[in-house]
């Protein structure tokens, strides 16, 4: 019975993650308050393995990870999709909208995102989408399957997957 040999690559270590302020909204009317996670980003990869007995080296897919962690580390991060809230700068602030209040932000401080909350699996989305965006990378090294999962603390976590139509 023919059948095709893959391999799964895990990267899940301690140092790729970001650390940010974030608050959850679960409705119209409830929101967490304003709190911070060092959030973990673990990848699972399918690839072919090649002649040589690897699919590629995963330095290569290390160092994306950390760059993605990067761009999220230590800001308050704020989803301009939400349902429920609407952001505007103003002054060099971020005003924030929900339920009839008004939160405050130093822009400086503060990274909007085209989520739709800021849940972990919504991060997982979003970081799995830009690093399938890194078509050479995706494409060059024949990955069949990702799935990217964050967690924000250990037990918990959400994950995204991308499979090769
Ligand atoms: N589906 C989701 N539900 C919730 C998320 C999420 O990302 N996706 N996030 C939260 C909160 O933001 C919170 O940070 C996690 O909730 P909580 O259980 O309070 O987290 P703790 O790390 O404090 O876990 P403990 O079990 O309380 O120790 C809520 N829901």
């Amino acid at each position: 019975m023919p059948f095709k040999k893959h391999t799964r690559i895990e990267i899940s270590k301690e140092d790729v993650k970001f650390s940010a302020a974030h608050f959850t909204i679960f409705s119209a009317t409830e929101r967490e308050r304003l709190h911070g996670h060092n959030f973990k980003v673990s990848l699972l990869l399918t690839a072919d393995v090649g002649d040589n007995g690897m699919c590629f080296s995963y330095v290569e897919i290390k160092k994306r990870l950390r760059a993605l962690c990067e761009t999220l580390d230590e800001y308050t991060i704020l989803p301009n999709a939400s349902p429920y809230m609407t952001l505007e700068e103003v002054d060099g602030e971020v005003l924030a909208h929900f339920n009839g209040e008004t939160l405050r932000f130093l822009r400086g401080d503060t990274l909007i995102l085209p989520l739709r909350n800021t849940t972990v699996e919504e991060f997982a989305r979003y970081l799995l989408e830009k690093l399938v965006e890194d078509a050479p990378f995706v494409e060059g090294n024949e990955i069949s399957e990702l799935t990217m999962q964050v967690s924000s603390g250990p037990g918990q976590s959400g994950s995204a997957t991308w499979v090769r139509a």
